[in-house]
């Protein structure tokens, strides 16, 4: 296929999907595209299905109905090229594994699989990778002695390895200092803006990558709204989709939500055990 022909397709095409468990449906008639190099926040409360979402574009759950494509391909297939960054956690202390074990890990398996055919070329890859994030210097170390910063530098490397064109996200944030939350949102955007990556994070607080985001999905309660942060982020649009009065401030460059929301969103998230990219 040509470059001009790869470069015409979305990144992530939904149509008309939805997810239901039992009898509660945390959406339907969902229609998304995102383009090469779009960022999109994926925001809403505790429950309402931002990471089963991003478990659909692995290709780790079902649709009820619908169908999702990223970049041409099937979710999960081996030619589907994603990376996922999971949440923050710190690793076991005793573990041995070094930085560039880890980032090599992107590209075993086959659902990332890429086919190196030499151990240099897969040497050269994972170096890159690391120099990307600026991981160069304790690479080599057992990634258990490392700081959650550090760590979680090294996960950003091992979802770029397989040179993804999607980039999955999910509150990769949580637990990294101000310092670390910078850090770690300037090499997600440096990537997409250096590889046309479309990136899909998932967050609990939009202010740390306002400036990065071109769209947001807001899933509440079986609702959601996609469009621009200023439009989807109001007080109208967000009364209308929590079914309750709330108050949107922007201030200094940074949203305010203030009224019934805090209540229901800002709970502290919950922590994923499965290791998906492991
Ligand atoms: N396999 C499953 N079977 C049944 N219910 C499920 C399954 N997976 C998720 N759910 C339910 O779907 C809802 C959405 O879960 P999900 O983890 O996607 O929410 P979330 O928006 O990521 O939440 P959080 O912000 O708390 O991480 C939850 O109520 C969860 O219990």
């Amino acid at each position: 296929m040509s470059a001009v022909l790869q470069e015409a397709r979305p990144a992530v095409d939904v149509r008309g999907a939805s997810l239901a468990f039992g009898r509660r449906t945390l959406w339907s008639g969902l229609d998304l595209t995102v383009e090469p190099g779009e960022f999109l926040a994926v925001l809403g409360p505790n429950g309402s299905g931002k990471t089963s979402f991003l478990k659909v574009l692995l290709g780790l759950q079902q649709l009820s109905g619908g169908q999702v494509t990223l970049a041409g391909h099937k979710p999960g297939g081996v030619n589907s090229k994603v990376g996922y960054i999971p949440q923050q956690r710190a690793m076991d202390e005793g573990l041995t594994l070094r930085g560039t074990d880890l980032v090599g890990l992107g590209l075993d398996g086959h659902r990332w699989g890429t086919g190196l055919r030499t151990r240099a070329e897969r040497r050269r890859k994972v170096g890159a990778a690391i120099e990307s994030v600026g991981a160069t210097r304790y690479a080599n170390e057992p990634v258990g002695k490392l700081s959650g910063g550090e760590q979680q530098r090294l996960r950003v490397a091992q979802a770029l390895v397989g040179d993804p064109e999607v980039l999955l996200c999910d509150e990769p944030l949580l637990s990294l200092d101000l310092a670390h939350q910078r850090a770690v949102s300037d090499l997600i955007d440096a990537r997409r803006r250096s590889a046309n990556t479309a990136v899909l994070f998932v967050t609990h607080e939009i202010n740390p990558i306002l400036s990065y985001v071109d769209r947001v999905l807001y899933l509440v309660n079986g609702q959601f709204r996609i469009g621009k942060p200023d439009e989807v982020m109001s007080s109208e649009t967000l009364s209308e989709l929590y079914g309750t009065k709330i108050q949107v401030l922007k201030v200094g460059g940074q949203i305010h939500i203030a009224g019934a929301h805090s209540s229901l969103c800002e709970d502290e998230p919950h922590h994923h055990e499965e290791a998906m990219s492991e």
